[in-house]
């Protein structure tokens, strides 16, 4: 099978702690297995079994902190320099969230040295995803909103639970906050520019059946079928061969990837002036305080 093709030996499934973990099907030798051990950290579980697989587990509702976005980094670099890992199912630990987006906690009440540290990890977790040469796929079994949404979006396929109790999109401005130019252009690259436009300025999350209706997702299958679905679907696009797909996906994303990489600094900056106002401050200190009050 071409899934399998991709993972190349066999080992016992492994489990390592931290808020991802990553299920790598097969290894050539204990040594070899030996080598995969540095996923073990604190933030990133790798799971070695018939595909790869990185779970993100930052309990309760996997929001990105620096540390999570560090480590998610770090882990996708590794698995891109191994030749024999090809593709990455992206997915989530707990039932009913996929990611709530970005920890809002890193964006109050910070110094302006740690807001410009988060948002360049923020950036190096887009580069490096939305850039990878391996084939991505987002096992989304729960709801995306913002930066979890553009986690998904920067995948090749995305398979969503089918529960409409499950929302995904970029809901920035329902925290009074705005959805920089790479992450629009994200979402243009996926599902077009009037629909982007519209979303982006109503923060609209979409029940996952409105989602796959706007294109945002690709798939809907039930709950329990999402990873499964996901693993067919890596067989299928690790058919194709590795060259062909991968500089066909270098030309579609190439031009967005240099955007930022050329404005990398500027956007810092932009993010670090834009947070520090009293105004968004204070827009996030409440949004934080709802979020509470809803129990
Ligand atoms: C001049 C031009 C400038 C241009 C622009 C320049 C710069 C750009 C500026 C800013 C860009 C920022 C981009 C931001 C992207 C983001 O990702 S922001 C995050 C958006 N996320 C959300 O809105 C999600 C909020 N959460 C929820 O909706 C729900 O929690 C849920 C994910 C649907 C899960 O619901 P449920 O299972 O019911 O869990 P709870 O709501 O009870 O939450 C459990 C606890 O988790 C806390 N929490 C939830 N989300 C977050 C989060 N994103 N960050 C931190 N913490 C979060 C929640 O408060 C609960 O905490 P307690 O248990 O009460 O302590």
């Amino acid at each position: 099978m071409a899934a399998q093709a991709v993972l190349r030996s066999s080992a016992p499934a492994r489990l390592l702690s931290g808020s991802f973990y990553i299920r790598k099907g097969v290894l050539a030798s204990w040594q070899h297995y030996q080598s995969r051990r540095p996923f073990s950290n604190e933030k990133v579980l790798v799971e070695l079994d018939e595909s790869t697989v990185m779970k993100m587990k930052n309990p309760p509702v996997n929001s990105l902190s620096l540390d999570v976005l560090t480590e998610f980094s770090i882990s996708l670099e590794k698995l891109e320099i191994d030749r024999g890992c090809r593709g990455v199912i992206l997915t989530s630990a707990f039932p009913k969230i996929f990611s709530a987006g970005l920890d809002i906690t890193e964006m109050c009440g910070k110094s302006a040295e740690h807001y410009a540290a988060f948002w360049r990890a923020v950036q190096e977790m887009w580069l490096k995803l939305y850039g990878s040469n391996m084939v991505t796929i987002a096992a989304i079994n729960g709801s995306s909103p913002a930066g979890g949404c553009l986690m998904a979006m920067c995948c090749d396929y995305r398979i969503m639970a089918d529960n409409p109790k499950f929302a995904i999109g970029l809901n920035e401005t329902q925290l009074g906050i705005v959805a920089p130019f790479w992450f629009k252009e994200t979402m243009v690259n996926t599902v077009g520019n009037r629909v982007t436009e519209q979303s982006l300025q109503l923060g609209q999350m979409y029940p996952a059946p409105d989602a796959l209706k706007i294109g945002l997702v690709d798939k809907l299958v039930t709950e329990e079928k999402v990873q499964s679905t996901a693993v067919a679907a890596m067989s299928q696009w690790l058919a194709v061969p590795d060259h062909a797909r991968q500089i066909t996906k270098s030309i579609m994303r190439k031009p967005t990837i240099d955007n930022l990489v050329k404005h990398r600094e500027a956007d810092i900056n932009n993010f670090v002036s834009f947070i520090t106002k009293d105004s968004i401050q204070k827009s996030l200190q409440v949004y934080m305080d709802r979020l509470k009050q809803k129990k």
